[in-house]
């Protein structure tokens, strides 16, 4: 079977596009493994399919899954290079505003020019139950041990679980540990995407996030507006913030609670390929 995809990133979040406009993409986990491989497959922390829409009210779905195989509701550089991908189909122009269907729920993407997307990513959740976290009730900080030591963290969803933990230093040596660690907490039964971020002033902060099913990552979507989520709800950070990954920026902007949350960033093809199953 010869599979056509196209390689694309956002912030260096790179991805396999696979076009299934006809049908549903189905490949098993040890499939979508392989092709993730950086050395023997094409190499991607994601892979996405562009599918016909479940909901009847979206243009298109987008199916999500990590390296490891596994499913995912959302994807945050995903959603900007799906819209992206459409663009360059000539199935969006630039401009128009279109609704699209994600595991987790319907977004609507705007293509800017041919390099840069906006995104409405719907409203943050922070209800433990729907992240899901083991936690009672709403919290702004829960404290979370983890490693052998207590950790202060926030817990919100974007469609998928995230942990955000501010930290002075990104560097420091004990994150490299702290961020598996996390991730695989039993606290979170779906598992969680990792975020450590530090604020460098009202609208500007660095980030680094070691996903679910991926590990760490050059840049996360879903982290960024995570991380605004948790710091805005918790009032320490302006309505527009700069987010600086290790692969590049986003701009994030949410006024907070009960509001929308809107991510615009870039969105990169690099080539396009066929997958050969031997
Ligand atoms: N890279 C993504 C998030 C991808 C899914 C995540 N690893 C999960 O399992 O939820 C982004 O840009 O948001």
């Amino acid at each position: 079977m010869a599979l056509r995809f196209t390689k694309m990133h956002g912030s260096g979040n790179d991805f396999a596009v696979i076009d299934s406009r006809d049908a549903a993409l189905d490949l098993s986990a040890a499939t979508i493994r392989a092709m993730a491989d950086r050395h023997t497959g094409i190499g991607f922390d994601q892979l996405l399919s562009v599918e016909p829409a479940r909901d009847g009210a979206s243009a298109f779905y987008y199916g999500i899954w990590n390296a490891d195989g596994s499913p995912s509701g959302q994807c945050g550089n995903g959603v900007r290079c799906v819209a992206a991908w459409l663009h360059r189909a000539g199935a969006l122009a630039l401009g128009q505003t279109v609704q699209i269907q994600s595991p987790s729920g319907p977004v609507a993407v705007r293509v800017l020019d041919a390099q840069r997307v906006t995104v409405d990513m719907g409203e943050p959740v922070f209800e433990p139950a729907r992240i899901p976290f083991d936690a009672g009730q709403f919290a702004s900080r829960y404290a979370l041990d983890v490693a052998g030591q207590q950790l202060e963290i926030g817990a919100v969803s974007m469609g998928n679980p995230h942990a955000v933990v501010v930290v002075d230093d990104l560097a420091a040596a004990a994150l490299e540990q702290l961020g598996p660690a996390i991730t695989a907490h039993p606290r979170f039964a779906a598992g969680v995407n990792t975020g450590f971020v530090r604020k460098l002033g009202q609208g500007h902060v660095q980030l680094q996030v070691h996903e679910r099913g991926s590990g760490w990552t050059l840049a996360c979507g879903t982290g960024a507006c995570a991380a605004m989520a948790v710091l805005r709800q918790r009032s320490e950070v302006a309505a527009q913030v700069q987010v600086d990954l290790p692969g590049g920026s986003l701009q994030i902007d949410w006024n907070g609670p009960g509001e929308r949350l809107w991510m615009t960033g870039p969105a990169a093809f690099v080539f396009a390929g066929e997958w050969l199953d031997s």
